[in-house]
């Protein structure tokens, strides 16, 4: 259950909580002095905050029996044996599941409604405990297929339902074995909705998960860990997840019958610096008839030139892009100057606007999904794209030599750029999709075809 106050700071304040829930603010002086809400207030507190009735001060006891799992209170409801601890002291109780261990990173939510397994080895993820906010996961288990690199980035699970006996024929494995395998811990029975709702209005938390089967917590130790943790912002995470040594890459996109297939005859030579690459994203560019050289985030402009590439890919990433622009703004420069055709992905998107000139900034709550719009102003088109970024570029910042191409219908913000004076784009979002729709396949032809038309205007 939550307290008054808990629930007037959620809203934003007094007045702000007075607003949202329509009630005008003698009523939240009330509900403080009698530190409980009154019934005819609690749909009005419901719709505002996404809690459960469980977790209004003055709800019945009886349903508040029901949601044990999202009492706040420092002791274990029982049969507690997980729990989710927020760096400002929020606690929610749930069971634990997958790897016994604690994990400390920044909680996001994620929306997708597939694709868990290809989410959660996403490298992006690296830093992150990731919320799902749709209730099926793990019902089709793990597989040897769907994944995004060889070991899974994030740090954490919160789901709702308890994960279930996977039904799938593709399953190779239970996905809390799968978990128990590396190392990482899950906590379900958590209510999914109202953690969400706190991230949109609050912004995405610090937190530690922890999964104990004897049920025993230090809380007041995980509540300093989560305080201590400093947080994405300043984070450099693409050097601990991306490749030591250079290695080529041959594999294309799985189709049925024949699952993943091997490149026959590339036409084009491309350099894909991995700051922590989606492999989907290397199968696109194989697949698109490119001879794939993966070199590591710290490659600089002569290792990467001394591929002779024809064009060269920045990948996508976890961490904060200016952290990482450290060691790859110089790289890509000195890229940029030759005027190869480059193309980036979400932190190479990033990257490349960083190179430009321009400057990234923290978005509160980031955008992680596989159903976000976005419009290419070039075409006017509309794609519904798979998204998971919680960094973005400011287009104010862009200099006259590079423009807006793509744009967020969700929130307005840059989705995609274009350098004018060479061939250069990148965009926010992923084209690649795994998981997420496809509708964005288009860019990796376009890219070839800049690789094309450089390498005629070069003959
Ligand atoms: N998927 C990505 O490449 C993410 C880029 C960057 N780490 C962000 O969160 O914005």
């Amino acid at each position: 259950m939550r307290t008054v106050e808990e629930i007037i700071a959620l809203l934003g304040g007094p007045d702000a909580a007075a607003a949202r829930c329509g009630v005008g603010t003698e009523a939240i002086r009330k509900w403080r002095q009698a530190k409980a809400i009154p019934a005819k207030h609690w749909p009005a507190v419901l719709s505002a905050t996404g809690l459960s009735l469980a977790e209004l001060p003055g709800a019945p006891a009886e349903t508040q029996k029901t949601e044990p799992t999202m009492a706040s209170a420092e002791t274990p409801p029982e049969g507690a044996t997980g729990c989710l601890v927020l760096a400002d002291g929020t606690i929610f109780w749930g069971r634990g599941f997958g790897a016994e261990a604690a994990a400390v990173g920044e909680i996001c939510f994620n929306t997708g409604m597939t694709g868990y397994q290809e989410t959660l080895t996403d490298p992006s993820y690296a830093g992150q405990v990731i919320t799902f906010t749709f209730p099926h996961i793990g019902n089709v288990g793990t597989n040897i297929e769907d994944i995004e690199s060889i070991t899974p980035a994030a740090r954490g699970l919160v789901v709702k339902q308890d994960v279930t006996e996977p039904a799938n024929w593709r399953a190779t494995k239970d996905l809390r074995d799968w978990l128990v395998s590396y190392g990482i811990p899950g906590v379900s029975g958590i209510d999914t909705r109202a953690l969400t709702t706190r991230i949109r209005d609050l912004g995405a938390p610090n937190g530690v998960i922890c999964h104990r089967a004897d049920g025993r917590f230090d809380i007041a130790a995980l509540k300093a860990q989560a305080a201590a943790w400093p947080g994405l912002e300043g984070m450099d995470l693409a050097k601990e997840v991306a490749c030591r040594q250079t290695f080529s890459w041959d594999e294309t996109e799985w189709a049925w019958p024949a699952g993943f297939g091997r490149q026959a005859a590339p036409k084009h030579k491309v350099v894909a610096v991995d700051y922590g690459a989606k492999r989907n994203i290397l199968r696109c560019l194989a697949s698109a008839g490119c001879e794939v050289v993966v070199v590591p985030a710290t490659a600089t402009a002569e290792e990467i030139l001394g591929h002779k590439p024809d064009g060269v890919f920045l990948s996508n990433g976890p961490g904060d892009p200016a952290a990482t622009g450290e060691y790859a703004i110089p790289a890509i420069q000195g890229v940029l100057e030759t005027k190869l055709p480059v193309f980036g992905i979400c932190l190479g998107h990033q990257l490349l606007a960083l190179s430009l000139g321009a400057r990234t900034y923290k978005l509160p709550r980031g955008h992680r999904g596989a159903n976000q719009p976005v419009k290419d102003l070039t075409t006017g088109k509309v794609e519904i794209t798979s998204q998971n970024h919680g960094f973005a570029v400011d287009p104010k910042t862009l200099p006259a030599n590079a423009k807006v191409t793509h744009v967020s219908l969700f929130d307005g913000t840059n989705e995609g750029i274009a350098a004018t004076d060479r061939p250069a784009f990148s965009v926010q979002y992923h084209p690649e999709a795994s998981p997420g729709p496809s509708d964005s396949h288009y860019l990796f032809h376009r890219f070839v075809e800049m690789i094309e038309a450089s390498k005629t205007g070069r003959a």
